[in-house]
């Protein structure tokens, strides 16, 4: 059974200690239901989705839909849908647009800047937003924009060049679809249907490229648009360059860097000179030294000069802005909310532990005392972290895995649906995990390292608390962290969650900064630790020369 799924169609919560039985779903009665029935239970549903108003922008449409199914308890499902297209422009003036960004802390910069909309519906009236795409949103639930879709859809669609930053979980992905996917129609209509390769996007792991094409393939049901998300098998059809990938072409495709730069320097079937439409997603790690070079590489295929580019992120530093502008033609600059906070649905604490042995009491702790409420993630700095703290709780009864880049592409698939349909409810992981991956419902974050930088740490918590839900971090530290932790605690201070905590933390004075040398020293090295284990190190040598894999006898020396 999908949890997920059915707590976020307003399944009830009873207060129970076992997690599992705390998703009922409500029993369905037998017979048929009477019209007035369903009615009732359409406004009930209404209602719930009043309760659930996650990004409070549904609010007016939602009391209207509820006023309007009590009025039209027997209108025909066609013309309630024609109804939902001729609804008005929300917003039609520039008053409206400042009050409209007040209300969500957005701030938009840049020349001749579009007014935003208010209502998907505005898109049909002011872009002619196609109509199966309209209904495709609706289907899958996106009833509203959300901030950053209020912004960015309108300047997309007036062909603008786009850096965004809006808190994590808080809809950036819609955000680029949306605009992208109508612009490809639109190129499609005055082309002769003329299928050519027109959106990329580019991720930095192949989890969030998967992700992503996965929400496009929703959008596009009954459009005849194709997307692909180029992993090994589709490279490699690519490679072969048989007639299969030539009559099968694409309109979009979702890659990480390598996997594309290996294609189109080794063969010469995926042609990018057509591109109309760029993304980079999760923009700031693309613009970070170690990817610079393959985000260079890139651009230099993308030659179409109508070529559009977007880079988003949650978190976009200035040095990034910098070389984003110098890419783009005049672009738009959207902001949501405050740059360096994490997203405000997110309670964040943090727990001194001492040393390492602390953090594994301060985790037993928070099982004992009833915080630990799955689905959890736990961020860990290394591979071998993760692997060893596995292997402490893997009896704790927790119903954990561990995932990180040591395991297969399957192996991986396998664990993420595990997590995601509620089979597993703790996820052990490494920052593979950190950026992007949009787990439904996870009402923990527990760093078990601090993370090296503010920015890990925004996208690290922000597996929690997304599409306006609530949820926790908790972040240990210890004597080694002095320095790392600084970085925590100003995202705390900037995100106005530092009540309750010592004087100390809580003045900004009594901190030194850190200064941008230190901050660059610590994010390309991570803090050494001990390792983890409460099994007394000449114990667990002992086990590990006796075990068989490694040559053991398999059996204990008796005493
Ligand atoms: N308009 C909308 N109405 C309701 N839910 C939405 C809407 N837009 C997006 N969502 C949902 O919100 C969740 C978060 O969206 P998304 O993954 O795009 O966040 P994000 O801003 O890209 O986060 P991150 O920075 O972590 O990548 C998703 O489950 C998505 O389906």
């Amino acid at each position: 059974m999908d949890i997920f799924r059915v707590l976020s169609r307003g399944a009830s919560l009873k207060k129970s200690k076992d997690y599992r039985a705390d998703f009922t779903v409500p029993e369905k009665k037998s017979g048929e239901k009477s019209k007035q029935e369903i009615k009732k239970d359409e406004i009930l549903n209404l209602q719930l989705d009043k309760e659930l108003d996650f990004f409070n922008s549904k609010q007016h449409k939602i009391i209207r839909d509820i006023e309007q199914a009590k009025e039209n308890g027997d209108k025909s499902d066609d013309e309630e849908s024609e109804e939902h297209f001729k609804r008005e422009v929300k917003i039609t003036t520039k008053e409206q647009a400042i009050e409209l960004r007040k209300q969500f802390g957005s701030k938009v910069t840049g020349h001749d800047i579009p007014l935003p909309i208010g209502s998907f519906e505005d898109l049909i009236s002011r872009f002619k937003l196609s109509k199966v795409l309209l209904e495709n949103l609706i289907k899958n639930g996106f009833s509203e924009p959300t901030p950053i879709q209020s912004e960015s859809i309108p300047s997309s669609l007036f062909k603008r060049d786009i850096i965004a930053c809006a808190p994590t979980g808080s809809g950036k992905t819609l955000a680029f679809l949306i605009p992208m996917i109508q612009n490809i129609i639109d190129s499609r209509n005055n082309n002769e249907d003329e299928v050519q390769l027109r959106g990329l996007i580019v991720t930095p792991t192949k989890e969030l490229a998967q992700q992503i094409n996965g929400q496009i393939n929703k959008l596009i049901e009954n459009l005849n648009i194709k997307s692909g998300y180029l992993n090994k098998s589709l490279a490699s059809k690519f490679r072969n360059d048989n007639n299969k990938i030539k009559n099968s072409k694409f309109d979009i495709i979702v890659t990480t860097p390598l996997r594309l730069i290996d294609l189109i320097q080794n063969t010469k079937s995926l042609d990018l000179s057509k591109v109309e439409n760029l993304i980079f997603d999760e923009a700031d790690t693309l613009f970070q030294t170690d990817f610079l070079s393959q985000t260079d590489e890139i651009l230099s295929h993308l030659t179409n000069p109508k070529l559009l580019k977007n880079i988003y992120s949650a978190t976009i530093t200035s040095h990034v802005e910098e070389l984003a502008n110098n890419i783009m033609k005049d672009p738009i600059r959207i902001i949501i909310g405050l740059k360096e906070a994490a997203n405000a649905n997110i309670e964040q604490k943090i727990i001194y532990c001492g040393d390492e042995h602390g953090k594994l009491v301060a985790i037993r702790n928070i099982i004992k005392n009833g915080e630990f409420k799955p689905p959890v993630i736990i961020f860990l700095q290394s591979i071998e972290r993760s692997k060893a703290l596995y292997n402490e709780l893997l009896y704790d009864g927790l119903n954990i895995d561990v995932i990180n880049a040591e395991k297969t592409q399957k192996q991986r698939e396998d664990i993420i649906k595990n997590f995601k349909n509620g089979n597993l409810w703790c996820l052990i992981t490494t920052d593979i995990l950190a950026r992007g991956i949009d787990f439904k419902g996870i009402n923990l974050v527990i760093n078990y390292d601090v993370p090296n930088s503010s920015q890990s740490y925004v996208h690290r918590i922000g597996r929690t608390g997304r599409a306006g839900k609530n949820g926790k971090a908790i972040t240990f530290y210890t004597k080694e962290d002095t320095d790392v932790i600084k970085n925590v605690i100003n995202v705390m201070r900037a995100s106005d969650q530092l009540d309750g905590m010592p004087e100390w933390m809580r003045d900004e004075t009594s901190l030194s900064k850190l200064s941008k040398d230190r901050k660059r020293e610590l994010k390309k090295q991570q803090v050494k630790r001990k390792r983890i284990s409460t099994v007394p190190r000449h114990i667990s040598k002992h086990q590990h020369a006796i075990n068989p894999k490694n040559g053991g006898s398999g059996k204990k020396k008796k005493a």
